[in-house]
C-alpha cells in the first residue's frame, strides 16, 4: 500500500492571553492510499488542531512550531508550500469539511450557487451546463435528489441533508483525500447512521482516501480501517481497527474502549477513566496521561514516551512497552 501523507513531529499551539496552549505535541503518522483513518479522542484533545495544521487552516492565533506534512502526490511538504501553490491543492487534491461547516452555508444562496462559488474560487471556467451536470452527479452520489436540492436554500434542508451537501461540495473537484471533522456530530442517531453508511459507500465507489475526526469511538469502529488515538495533544496509539478493539495497548485506549462497552455488554466490566483531561495550557510533565494512569511509573512523570512500533502495524507511546516496562499482556 502506498503512503500518501506522511506527518512527522507536528507541533501546533494557540497563543492566548494566559499563555500558550500546547494543542498538538510531536504528532507523527502515515496515511495510506484508499484507506479510512479515524482520529479519535475526548473533546479538546487536539483532534481538530491536527487536521487544521496539516491543511494549514488554523485560526489566526494558531501557530505551527515544527513538523513536516509530506504529500507524496505532489512531492512537497505542505507546510513549506507558498499559499498560492497550496490553494491549487486544496479541494482539487485535499478537501476538508470542517467541524460545524453547516453554519458556513450562506442562507441567502441556493445550493447550486455554493457549487458555482467553489469553482470560481478555484479559477475554473465551467459552463452553466457543465456546472449543473457535475453538481448533480455529486449530489446524487450523496443520495440526494439534485432537482430539488440544487435549487433549495440551506434553511429548506435538514441537518443531515446539509451535511450531505457539504460532502458533495467537497467531492466536486474529485479530491484524492477527503478530510471530515466530526461529520456525524450534531445529528440525531438515525441521521448519523445514514452519514456513516454514505461514507462507507463513497469509500467503496470512489478512489478516495478518507480521514475523519470523531470523539465517538463506535463511529470509528464502524467506518475506519485504522484508528489514531489522541490524548492531551499527543498521538498515543495508532492501530488497525480490528486490532485496537481486540488488544488496545495504551492504558488510555483501554479506558476509551471500556467506556463504549457500557452500551452493549456486561456493566460490571465498565470502568470509567479516573480524573479529568489535562489542561493544554499547563500540561503534565512526561506522559500527559500519567496523572490518570493506573500503571504510571516514575519515568512517566519525567519523560514523554516516544511512539514505538509493535507487531501488526500497531504503534504506541507508552513507557510500559519500552525496554524495562512490565505491562502484563
Ligand atoms: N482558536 C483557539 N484559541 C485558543 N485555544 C484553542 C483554539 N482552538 C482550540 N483551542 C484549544 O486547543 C485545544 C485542542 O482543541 P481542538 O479543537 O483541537 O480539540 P478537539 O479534540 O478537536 O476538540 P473537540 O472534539 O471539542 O472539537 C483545546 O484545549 C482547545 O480549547
Amino acid at each position: 500500500m502506498n503512503c500518501l501523507l506522511e506527518v512527522s513531529s507536528l507541533k501546533a499551539v494557540y497563543l492566548v492571553r494566559e499563555g500558550t496552549i500546547k494543542a498538538t505535541e510531536d504528532v507523527s503518522f502515515e496515511i495510506f492510499e484508499n484507506t479510512v483513518t479515524a482520529i479519535v479522542g475526548e473533546s479538546a484533545s487536539g483532534k481538530s488542531t491536527i487536521i487544521e495544521a496539516i491543511t494549514r487552516t488554523l485560526p489566526p492565533n494558531g501557530r505551527i512550531l515544527s513538523g513536516k506534512v509530506f504529500y507524496r502526490t505532489v512531492g512537497f511538504d505542505l507546510l513549506e508550500m507558498k499559499e498560492d501553490e497550496l490553494r491549487k491543492i486544496r479541494w482539487k487534491k485535499i478537501a476538508l469539511v470542517p467541524q460545524a461547516a453547516q453554519q458556513s452555508l450562506n442562507p441567502t444562496m441556493k445550493i447550486i450557487d455554493h457549487f458555482r462559488d467553489t469553482i470560481e474560487a478555484h479559477g475554473l471556467n465551467w459552463s452553466k451546463d457543465e456546472l449543473i451536470n457535475k453538481a448533480s452527479e455529486k449530489i446524487k452520489m450523496v443520495r440526494l435528489n439534485p432537482e430539488t436540492v440544487l435549487y433549495a436554500y440551506p434553511m429548506q434542508l435538514s441537518g443531515g441533508m446539509k451535511q450531505r451537501v457539504l460532502i458533495a461540495l467537497a467531492l466536486l473537484l474529485e479530491p484524492e483525500i477527503l478530510i471530515l471533522d466530526e461529520p456525524t456530530s450534531a445529528l440525531d442517531v438515525l441521521t448519523q447512521a445514514h452519514i456513516v453508511q454514505l461514507l462507507k459507500e463513497l469509500k467503496t465507489q470512489m478512489n478516495i482516501t478518507l480521514i475523519f475526526v470523531t470523539h465517538d469511538i463506535a463511529v470509528a469502529a464502524e467506518l475506519a480501517d485504522n484508528i489514531f488515538v489522541i490524548y492531551g495533544g499527543c498521538l498515543v496509539e495508532s492501530s488497525p481497527t480490528e486490532k485496537i478493539f481486540k488488544e488496545p495497548k495504551h492504558p488510555y485506549t483501554q479506558g476509551l474502549i471500556n467506556s463504549i462497552m457500557a452500551i452493549n455488554a456486561d456493566m460490571s466490566k465498565v470502568r470509567a477513566i479516573p480524573g479529568d483531561p489535562p489542561s493544554l495550557l499547563n500540561p503534565p510533565s512526561g506522559c500527559r496521561f500519567h496523572p490518570r494512569c493506573e500503571y504510571a511509573m516514575e519515568i512517566c512523570k519525567k519523560e514523554r514516551p516516544q511512539l514505538i512500533k509493535l507487531p501488526d502495524n500497531v504503534k504506541v507511546a507508552c513507557h510500559l512497552y519500552n525496554e524495562g516496562g512490565c505491562k502484563d499482556e
